[in-house]
């Protein structure tokens, strides 16, 4: 019945007799029930769709923005492309709350989506030329993952599919950083998510993860996604006890990954990889061991990072800082002997802590005796957070 219909008959109702009007009233029932269905297709239409649209958008200038390394590490580490895409909805479209909480989104996440469309805009737009660009690796996984990326960034033009990657070793190796040069190089979207944040969802999530797979498979690029701690989600059901949730959550999963894909692909990251759910050999077609440095890969790295944040602002001119006259090379040397058993991300921070010792210097000339100072330092503040607990309790110190 149409809604004249109905509201010309509601009219009359006084004149009706007492089983018109009960007839009448489950009419109007009805109506309103049909009105509200459609009011609620209609709105998660539009809430997929500006999901959608915010995403691609997102897409291309997260690719520009995460191209500044710097901006990046500093300020949206974890941001996810997929966040862009939930955030920009939930603000645009008012969606039905809880349909979908920020699950996805990572706890690092420190700026808004439009902040960080605004940044991407500054950036120069490029493609990297080198997937192992400013990551340091032994020289067998060098070889290893720069295969993998030039057979990825050839996926498309050989219409072939892509494979799904496993990286795994201790924390701070690279892991995330490889994978994230990976995406630029290979000209893809991409997206982060953390498996600590999948293995909380409810049963709602499971709507997001297949809404997530179809979006992924309609990329015109080809899609990376990029599943941080993936051991939280994707573990061994024996390992512990499972809610019925995680179980769903996690055979959807492998349901969308078995399928190959010429649209998608899948980089696992784990510190655990024997934690993880068996069927994970089926999708995964690499595995990559990404382990503590040695000590060439240590030199490398203690290079690396004291170049960048000691010796460049010093000779670029910046900063009132000059080098006082001494054998450099050696110096790298002997802090990375020092250095055995730290992680690369360790080595950055090692690095850092020489920046303050320099910076603190009153003439601003920087001596060996100021680099030992930020070293020991470090190691200092090492021994005593490996005296306060495990590991894994303090990845980024
Ligand atoms: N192999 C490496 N080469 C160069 N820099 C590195 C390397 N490993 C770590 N780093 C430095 O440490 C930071 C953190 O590393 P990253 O997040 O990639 O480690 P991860 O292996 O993903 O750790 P986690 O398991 O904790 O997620 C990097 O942004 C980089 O500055």
């Amino acid at each position: 019945m149409s809604k004249e219909a109905v509201n010309l008959v509601q009219m009359q109702e006084p004149t009706l007799k007492p089983e018109q009007q009960s007839k009448l009233k489950q009419l109007v029932n009805e109506e309103n029930l049909l009105k509200q269905e459609e009011s609620v297709q209609k709105h998660h239409q539009t809430f997929f769709a500006s999901i959608r649209t915010a995403v691609t958008m997102f897409g291309e200038r997260f690719r520009a923005f995460v191209t500044d390394r710097d901006t990046v590490t500093a300020t949206v580490v974890g941001l996810t492309l997929l966040a862009g895409g939930v955030y920009s909805a939930k603000n645009g479209t008012a969606a039905p709350a809880g349909l979908f909480k920020p699950f996805l989104v990572t706890p690092k996440c420190r700026i808004t989506v439009l902040e960080a469309l605004q940044q991407s805009f500054q950036q120069v737009r490029r493609r990297l030329r080198d997937v192992l660009e400013g990551v340091v690796l032994s020289p067998s996984l060098e070889a290893q993952v720069r295969n993998m990326a030039i057979a990825t960034r050839n996926t498309e033009k050989n219409r072939s599919l892509y494979g799904n990657v496993l990286l795994y070793g201790p924390p701070g190796t690279g892991k995330t950083l490889f994978a994230k040069n990976l995406a630029l190089y290979s000209g893809m979207d991409y997206a982060i998510m953390t498996g600590k944040e999948l293995a909380v969802m409810g049963p709602e999530g499971m709507g997001a993860m297949h809404e997530l797979f179809d979006w992924a498979n309609t990329s015109r690029r080809g899609f990376l996604l990029f599943m941080d701690d993936a051991d939280a989600f994707l573990r061994q059901p024996a390992t512990e006890e499972i809610n019925e949730d995680r179980r769903v959550g996690q055979d959807a999963f492998l349901y969308h990954m078995r399928r190959c894909s010429n649209k998608f692909m899948l980089v696992l990251a784990s510190r655990h990889p024997e934690q993880l759910h068996w069927d994970i050999d089926d999708i995964v077609d690499m595995r990559c061991h990404f382990d503590l440095p040695w000590q060439e890969e240590r030199e490398r790295l203690v290079r690396m990072y004291l170049d960048k944040y000691v010796l460049k602002p010093a000779t670029e001119g910046k900063q009132r800082l000059k080098l006082a006259p001494s054998d450099y090379g050696r110096k790298c040397v002997e802090i990375a002997q020092l250095t055995d058993g730290m992680s690369g991300q360790k080595i950055a921070n090692l690095a850092l802590s020489c920046q303050d010792k320099v910076y603190a210097s009153k003439d601003g000339v920087i001596t060996e005796a100021m680099l030992d100072a930020g070293v020991q330092d470090f190691i200092q503040l090492q021994q005593q957070i490996m005296l306060a607990g495990p590991e894994d309790e303090h990845p980024s110190t």
